[in-house]
This record gives structure tokens, sequence and C-alpha cells, in this order.
């Protein structure tokens, strides 16, 4: 039964031995999971088919960026091997989201697939270096606009920018949302952060969590907290 929890959990881990220790503790009723560039690199498809075997719901964070031919076919093997979302990064243009987007639906692939606008790690400052004048909130506004048209199912951004999302994409185009903070947490490396209850209230529907879990003291107490806490809304 697939769960109706809107945490993902972040695996970031640097060996299957680890983050498979990790899902052991976690319950597939009550969160998905996310498997990223590190764990995914050092890893490879054996991790997927054993997070399946536990009943987990995977997200396959590759963030795919190439020409367009070769993300359609990252993006089928990705699906092939049952994962529940796959993402590209937006910044690869409509041809390339299409692309992606075509070959899905040749094959019968029903993964969701979601496209990266803007990093939560990024900030004006950073943007402007990279060549984007615009703010974070209207580059992600763009980069979202593209992908829905584009045929993307949703969207990666950070909750910051969720309520406007909502506004003009709906309810039904995703928002993934990564640089969640409970209220004591560290933000870290990231720049666009908000709480776990703020979060859905902006209209996430899906809240990434990583290290606020996986790096804390304990992490089902850190886990269970942040659940008590969307609870209360
Ligand atoms: O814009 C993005 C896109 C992806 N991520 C990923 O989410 C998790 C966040 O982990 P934390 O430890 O909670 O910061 C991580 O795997 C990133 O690769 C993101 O943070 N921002």
């Amino acid at each position: 039964m697939p769960t109706v929890s809107p945490l993902i959990i972040a695996l970031d881990y640097a060996s299957l031995d680890a983050a498979l220790c990790m899902a052991d503790r976690l319950d597939p009723a009550r969160c998905r999971v996310k498997v990223g560039k590190e764990l995914f690199t050092r890893s490879g498809p054996d991790v997927l088919e054993a997070l399946h075997g536990r009943c987990f719901e995977v997200f396959l964070d590759l963030k795919f960026h190439d020409i367009p031919n070769t993300v359609a076919g990252a993006v089928q093997a990705a699906a092939e091997q049952g994962v529940w979302m796959v993402n590209v990064h937006a910044g690869g243009g409509r041809r390339m989201m299409e692309a992606a987007k075509q070959r899905l639906v040749q094959h019968g692939l029903s993964t969701h697939l979601i496209a990266v606008t803007v990093l939560t790690s990024m900030a004006a400052e950073d943007l402007a270096e990279v060549g984007v004048g615009v703010s974070p909130a209207e580059q992600v506004e763009r980069l979202a606009i593209l992908a829905r048209d584009s045929g993307m199912d949703g969207v990666v951004c950070s909750a910051q920018e969720a309520e406007r999302l909502r506004a003009l994409c709906g309810d039904g185009f995703l928002k993934v949302t990564p640089g969640i903070r409970p209220a004591t947490a560290e933000a870290g490396d990231q720049r666009r952060v908000m709480t776990p209850a703020a979060a859905m209230g902006a209209g996430s529907t899906h809240l990434v969590v990583g290290r606020p879990v996986t790096q804390a003291d304990d992490p089902m107490a850190a886990l269970s907290a942040i659940e008590a806490e969307l609870a209360a809304g």
C-alpha cells in the first residue's frame, strides 16, 4: 500500500550497507526514500532493488541534464527499474524535458517525472555568478512554467516558492521541496529553507528531509518530531 505521507527521506550515504541500515529503521508506510548521486554512484541499481524489496517507493534524484536523446534514455532506464519518481534539470530546456516525457509515454511507464528549478542551496548571489540576474523566486517561476508546459508532473523547488507555484500551476502540479529544516536544525549548505509545517502550509506536496533525520543523534525521534509537527499543522 503506497504511503500517504508527504515525507521523503534522503538516503545520502556513502555505502549500500549504511543506506540499508537506515532504511531498515524506517517504515515504508510512513515515508518514501530518496536515492541521490553519492549513493547511486557507489551502489548502482542494487540499491533500488534492495529498497523495492523492502516495499519503499523510491525517488531517484539524479537530476539528469544532457542532450534530449541521452536524458530520454536515462529516464527510461530509471523508470524501467520501477522507481516512483525521477528528475531532470529544467535548465536542460523544453526539448529535453519533452523528449524525456515522450519516452515514458511511448513505453507506458508511469513513473513521476519532475524538473529541478533552482537548487535550494542557491541564493540570489549564486544565481548572479552564473549569469542569472533575477531573484530565485523569479527564476523558479520561469522554469516551473516551462516544466509544466513541457509535460512535467511537477518541480523541485524550495518551499519558499511553493505558494506562488500552487497559484500558478495548481494543486495537482507536484512541488517537491528539499531545504526542510525543523526550527532547531542547522541550515548547513541550504539557503532557501522552511520548517516542515510551514512548507506544507505553503503548498509543498512532498518534503525532502535528509540530515535533520539521518544525522540526528536519534534519527527515529527526529522523524517522529517532524511527523508530530505536521500532524499539529
Ligand atoms: O534543490 C535541491 C535539489 C535536491 N536536493 C537534495 O535534497 C536532499 C536534501 O538533504 P538535506 O540533508 O535535508 O539538506 C539532498 O539529498 C539534496 O541532494 C536539495 O537539497 N536541493
